[in-house]
């Protein structure tokens, strides 16, 4: 599995602002979709794109455009929805499916109540988006969801890990083939209720309220 920590200090920025217990929702929000789009440009790197002939108004030129199939965006509701916007805006043409998952609070256990997903994902790349990897339950049962379902290329982009779920998730995925996670910072460990420490709380609830 490979691993990328985007080191920029927009992003640091950003992200302190994100954590910060002051910070409002529609702040949160906004901050979210810009972290999106930051990250969003470190984890495209490996886009699949196809050549294309065009004329400019001095010549004619060979360039790029992203490859068909279109890339496949899946957000993890309800936290990854916050990403999405962020993601599309810098990849218009993809297509996007649905997971949605739940942590157990107190067995810390990921179920999923929802999907949306292509049958086949054999020949999609695949973009999954949850800002939070904690104990990593969720986006293993997430990622393990595509594999079943075929697919060889995923990308997961995260605005914050916990090492211990980061090694988790590197531990589930040995030899399990293409996969790229792609994290705004690593905090620095999981506090005994499976919160990320310092993080940012609950992301889903900052984002959309508690329900
Ligand atoms: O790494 P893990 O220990 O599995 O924890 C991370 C998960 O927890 C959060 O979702 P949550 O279950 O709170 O759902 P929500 O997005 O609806 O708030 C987060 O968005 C991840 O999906
Ligand atoms: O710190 C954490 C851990 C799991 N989910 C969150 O939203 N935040
Ligand atoms: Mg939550």
């Amino acid at each position: 599995m490979r691993v990328h920590v985007a080191d920029h200090p927009l992003i640091t920025h950003k992200l302190t602002v994100l954590r910060d217990v002051n910070t409002p929702s529609p702040v949160f929000r906004s901050l979210v979709e810009e972290l999106m789009t930051l990250l969003a440009y470190e984890g495209t790197r490996g886009v699949r794109v196809e050549p294309v002939d065009i004329v400019t108004p001095v010549a004619p030129t060979t360039g790029v455009r992203i490859a068909d199939p279109k890339p496949l965006i899946v957000p993890i509701l309800r936290a990854g929805l916050g990403m999405l916007e962020g993601m599309t805006k810098l990849v218009p043409t993809a297509e996007v499916g649905f997971l949605g998952m739940a942590r157990n609070e107190e067995t810390l256990e990921p179920t999923t109540y929802a999907e949306r997903l292509p049958d086949d994902l054999s020949d999609r790349q695949c973009f999954v988006l949850d800002p939070m990897l904690a104990t990593g339950g969720s986006l293993i049962a997430a990622i393990e969801f595509l594999l079943k379902r075929g697919a060889t290329d995923v990308t997961a982009i995260c605005i914050l890990a916990a090492p211990e779920g980061l090694a988790a998730v590197e531990q589930a995925m040995e030899g399990r083939g293409e996969v790229t996670v792609v994290l705004g910072a690593v905090d620095e460990r999981l506090n005994e209720l499976g919160y990320i420490v310092p993080g940012l709380g609950d992301a889903g609830d900052r984002l959309y309220g508690t329900v």
